[in-house]
């Protein structure tokens, strides 16, 4: 068996096999002769490629090798290591056959323990398999507080842990603003995946770490350790893909990993701050592909929500939250759940630092800056004018007495957004609105909350007023 033999069967190969096959399966292989020549050994970089290629490719392998030879054939094994490894050491030894694919200008170059190191991310460094997950083991279901905003995202990220890589689900693409809780739900699935199957290699990173990994392997020529290890994971979760924009060749062997592991059956789950589609400088082969599994939102938690979360994240600090006081943060701290679990860890600071307990005025005392910067951003005044705009009235409208549904319906839901944003009491609000009484306001309020949950249109207004007042 000549190391020219085996050159001539990869490019038969190479010509028969789609290039991605070709690339991520054959490429790797490396080869050594018996010294009798009786036996061939390919060895591939992992056990898994060893399943695969015995599988799909070994068979058709020996028949290329057959037709190539004339007389007896070698006998073909397959296994999981490196020709140089095979290689007897003696000085008078021959060299170990190397296949042109891993190096063309020279023999295989093994690669040191530290280039591996290199081109592996953080989560294969050291220890036994299923320690090598670097998940957040306290991002998990139980952990995790479901209500309207994110519901059906908690929904899919569930049917993925459980039913990994089935068609529909593959990938998984989360997506919304900071700190709507779309890493913890990622790795509450890859937690939920090393529960089930404790062999399960699960891998997460953020994109700019895939990034600086697929830098330093291509500046140590590591480059196809970097593709084995990234191509033999059980679940890739890949946090923030946006990064990945304006960055070519990222985004190019992003493409391939992607494709390969969708192939392969494996899971991917990604995260975005925004649909895909909507980010600047991403291929539109990676946006296609992105979309060919399940994308779900995940919005800005709505004020049950966000009082739940601050009960749960209370309860794990073994502090007692009561409800009031739960209420007066949810309704200050609306942008986020990153937020809100700042404002609840300085107000547990400030009650282990005094001694006290925890009730309204110890909030407003410790976020007293918090409260106070919202206080000068949102004003009655402010609410007035972006309302007004949005639904193209006058602000006069809004003051004034007319009743018409055109004009009522605003003034109600801006009655309603003051009461939600700002620390005026209902008769101050009234005021506010052309001298009108509280009861006025009271049902405003209510009217709205009503509406908002039967009439999908004002819900989205609501929101949409929201994001604006709030951002
Ligand atoms: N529904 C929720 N229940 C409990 N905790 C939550 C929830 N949503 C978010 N969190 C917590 O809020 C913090 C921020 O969430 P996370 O890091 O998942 O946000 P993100 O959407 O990935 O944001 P970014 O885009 O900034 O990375 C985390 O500590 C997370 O545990």
């Amino acid at each position: 068996m000549s190391e020219e033999l085996w050159q001539r069967c990869l490019t038969r190969l190479e010509d028969e096999l789609p290039s991605q096959q070709y690339n991520m399966w054959i490429r790797p292989l490396q080869v050594a002769a018996s010294a009798d020549g009786a036996e061939l050994t390919l060895f591939a970089p992992n056990r898994f490629v060893v399943d695969w290629v015995r599988d799909k490719y070994l068979e058709r392998i020996g028949e290329v090798l057959g037709e190539m030879q004339a007389g007896s054939l070698p006998h073909l094994r397959l296994e999981v290591g490196s020709s140089r490894a095979a290689a007897v050491p003696a000085a008078s030894a021959p060299q170990p056959v190397s296949t042109p694919a891993a190096s063309p200008a020279g023999p295989i170059r093994t690669p040191e323990p530290a280039e591996v190191r290199s081109a592996a991310p953080q989560a294969e460094v050291g220890g036994a398999r299923k320690h090598r997950s670097n998940l957040n083991t306290g991002f998990t279901f139980a952990t995790f507080v479901e209500g309207k905003s994110n519901r059906m995202a908690a929904a899919a990220a569930q049917q993925v842990a459980e039913n990994p890589a089935s068609h529909g689900y593959n990938p998984l693409l989360l997506y919304g603003g900071v700190g709507l809780g779309k890493t913890h739900l990622m790795h509450a699935v890859g937690n939920e995946l090393i529960r089930r199957n404790p062999n399960a290699k699960v891998v997460y990173l953020h994109s700019e770490r895939f990034v600086a990994d697929m830098i330093s392997a291509l500046r140590n020529k590591t480059i196809n350790e970097f593709k084995r290890f990234y191509r033999s994971v059980d679940a890739l979760l890949i946090d923030d893909i946006q990064f990945f924009a304006g960055k070519e060749q990222s985004q190019e062997e992003f493409f391939h990993t992607f494709n390969a592991l969708l192939e392969n059956g494996q899971q991917i789950i990604l995260t975005c701050d925004k649909f895909p589609k909507e980010v600047d400088g991403l291929e539109e082969r990676l946006k296609s592909r992105f979309g060919w599994g399940l994308s779900q939102p995940m919005e800005p938690p709505e004020l049950e929500t966000r009082v739940a979360i601050l009960k749960k994240k209370a309860e794990e600090a073994k502090v007692d939250l009561p409800n009031d006081a739960a209420f007066f943060i949810a309704q200050r701290i609306r942008s986020n759940v990153r937020e809100l679990e700042g404002a609840l860890r300085r107000v547990i600071a400030h009650v282990r630092f005094t001694g006290a307990q925890i009730d309204i005025g110890l909030i407003k005392e410790a976020l007293k800056d918090l409260i106070a910067l919202q206080a000068r951003q949102i004003s009655i005044d402010n609410i007035q004018r972006v309302v007004a705009e949005y639904y193209k009235i006058k602000i006069n409208d809004l003051l004034s007495p007319r009743r018409t549904r055109s004009v009522a319906r605003p003034r109600q839901v801006a009655m309603a957004l003051s009461k939600e944003l700002t620390s005026h009491s209902l008769p101050e609000i009234g005021e506010n609105f052309g001298g009108r009484d509280h009861t006025t306001v009271l049902h405003a309020c209510r009217k709205v909350l009503e509406l908002r949950e039967s009439n999908p249109e004002i819900e989205e207004d609501y929101q949409n007023l929201l994001r604006t007042l709030t951002s």
